[in-house]
């Protein structure tokens, strides 16, 4: 028998749970059908496990810098395996405590994965539920160029599956997930090469950002190699990788790591049952209400190819479940000047338009930047840099564009991005004293 709902939602990630709870909430009898775990890529294989392990390599970077700051050397040794169980635990914890809020919101879980048998009505394992609203929420998975031997490699989930530390490792890729998993691997004592097709690191970022972590990453001892090319992938007697390049000598390493994009997971859905379409990436066409081309189908996070980050999903299906179940035709998100912060060694925190950006956009642009040594670091070896820009346009000199790297600089942009939503300007932040001693009060004293 077909079992009926108000909305269904597929896929119980980042996007997929926010609307179905908030759906829940206003009413709305939801069915919720989720592959594999509850929190999807974030909670998993993504932001918390990557997060967990970011602050694992802080840890260690703290006990180089404690010498300079009279505590006696000690040996910095990581028990890799021991780390990975605590947190492998901690992540089940949350897919119990998502469990749960699903089940204290009303929202029914299937576990399977579901393909769509028409418009509105979608299978798993043989059973079919239908709803007049549904909602794509597959999120991405990763992929690996197809060259001779990539499957040697692993991916960012492989990442989270390693057992061991390895001692040497290649990171191909200039992405969030590349610059982050490399400086993880070197901040926890593996020696890194990362294989970089392109010029730069994190391309669509302001060259500010780009150069001082490129630099940043160099003096840490990261060997990036530029324009590199992986043509082959072998297995050697001592089971260590060898990577052949076009552009060089070979790397000898002991593990290989993708991290050269996602793809949407559409592909197995069935779409065409539907009615629907993807592009040549597998993305999911949406308009700003997150409506695909057939009325009832909805679509978001990353499937839609706008930014992937988790707050995005989340937001996106809040207001998409308020305009379906809560009378607000509305409610739509907007997808301006969203903060984003690269979990880097230093990290970064960037809002609004790059430099180059605002100049093709504006006729008058002016940028104040600075660039210092935190006080943090007066007393240790490791003197890394912190360097902001502020991107103000027109005459009343409204903040455009906001950058930071340095220590601090995850925390540091949230409250930050709320003034540049409300549209700052350089007399706002000259306004407002300056905290100190701290790295963010160079936002506000700026000349
Ligand atoms: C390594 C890494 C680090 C990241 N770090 C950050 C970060 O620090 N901050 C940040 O904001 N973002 C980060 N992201 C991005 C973030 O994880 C994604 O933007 C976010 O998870 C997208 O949410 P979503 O709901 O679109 O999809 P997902 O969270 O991917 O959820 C999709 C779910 O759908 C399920 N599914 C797929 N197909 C089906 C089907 N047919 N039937 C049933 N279920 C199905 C999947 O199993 C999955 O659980 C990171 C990503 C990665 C890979
Ligand atoms: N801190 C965060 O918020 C965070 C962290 C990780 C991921 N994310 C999100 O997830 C998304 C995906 O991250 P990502 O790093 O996979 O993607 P990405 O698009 O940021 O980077 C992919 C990189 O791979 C390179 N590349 C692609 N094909 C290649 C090839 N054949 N050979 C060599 N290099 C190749 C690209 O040039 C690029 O540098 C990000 O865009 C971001 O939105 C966010």
């Amino acid at each position: 028998m077909m079992k009926t709902y108000d909305y269904i939602v597929i896929g119980g990630g980042s996007g997929g749970v926010a609307t179905a709870r908030r759906a829940a909430e206003y009413g709305a009898r939801v069915l919720l059908v989720e592959a594999a775990r509850l929190g999807g890529t974030c909670v998993n294989v993504g932001c918390v496990p990557k997060k967990v392990m970011w602050y694992a390599s802080n840890i260690a970077q703290a006990m180089r810098d404690a010498p300079g700051y009279g505590f006696a050397a000690a040996a910095v040794s990581l028990d890799w395996a021991t780390l990975k169980t605590r947190r492998d635990a901690y992540i089940t914890r949350l897919n119990g405590i998502y469990a749960d809020m699903l089940g204290k919101a009303g929202v029914e879980v299937v576990h399977g994965f579901a393909r769509f048998a028409d418009t509105h009505c979608i299978e798993v394992d043989g059973q079919r539920f239908s709803a007049p609203h549904i909602v794509i929420a597959t999120g991405g998975r990763p992929v690996v160029p197809d060259i001779e031997g990539a499957e040697l490699g692993i991916d960012s989930d492989g990442f989270f599956a390693l057992e061991h530390q390895p001692r040497r490792v290649a990171v191909v890729g200039a992405g969030y997930i590349a610059v982050e998993l490399a400086g993880v691997f070197n901040g926890l004592g593996s020696e890194v090469d990362m294989l970089v097709r392109g010029a730069q690191l994190l391309r669509p970022f302001d060259a500010l950002l780009r150069d001082e972590l490129a630099s940043q990453m160099q003096q840490d001892g990261v060997r990036i190699h530029f324009g590199a090319q992986v043509k082959r992938v072998a297995r050697e007697a001592d089971d260590s990788l060898r990577i052949e390049r076009a552009d060089g000598p070979p790397l000898q390493v002991d593990a290989l790591v993708w991290a050269t994009g996602r793809r949407a997971n559409t592909d197995r859905l069935n779409l065409a049952a539907a009615g629907l379409a993807v592009d040549a990436k597998g993305l999911i066409a949406t308009d700003a209400f997150q409506n695909t081309t057939r009325p009832g189908v909805y679509a978001l996070g990353d499937i839609t190819g706008r930014a992937e980050l988790t707050p995005v999903a989340i937001a996106a299906g809040r207001k998409l479940a308020a305009r379906l179940f809560l009378d607000q035709p509305d409610s739509r998100l907007d997808y301006d000047c969203i903060p984003t912060v690269v979990f880097s060694h230093p990290p970064i925190g960037t809002v609004g338009l790059t430099e180059d950006e605002a100049r093709a956009r504006f006729a008058t642009v002016k940028v104040y930047a600075t660039r210092f040594t935190a006080m943090a670091h007066a007393l240790t070896e490791h003197r890394p840099k912190t360097a902001m820009k502020l991107v103000c346009t027109g005459d009343d000199e409204r903040i455009v564009g906001l950058h930071v790297i340095g220590d601090g600089a995850d925390e540091m942009l949230q409250g930050f991005a709320v003034a540049v939503r409300m549209g700052a300007r350089k007399a706002d932040f000259d306004r407002t004293l300056a905290i100190h001693p701290t790295s963010a009060e160079e936002f506000v004293t700026l000349r």
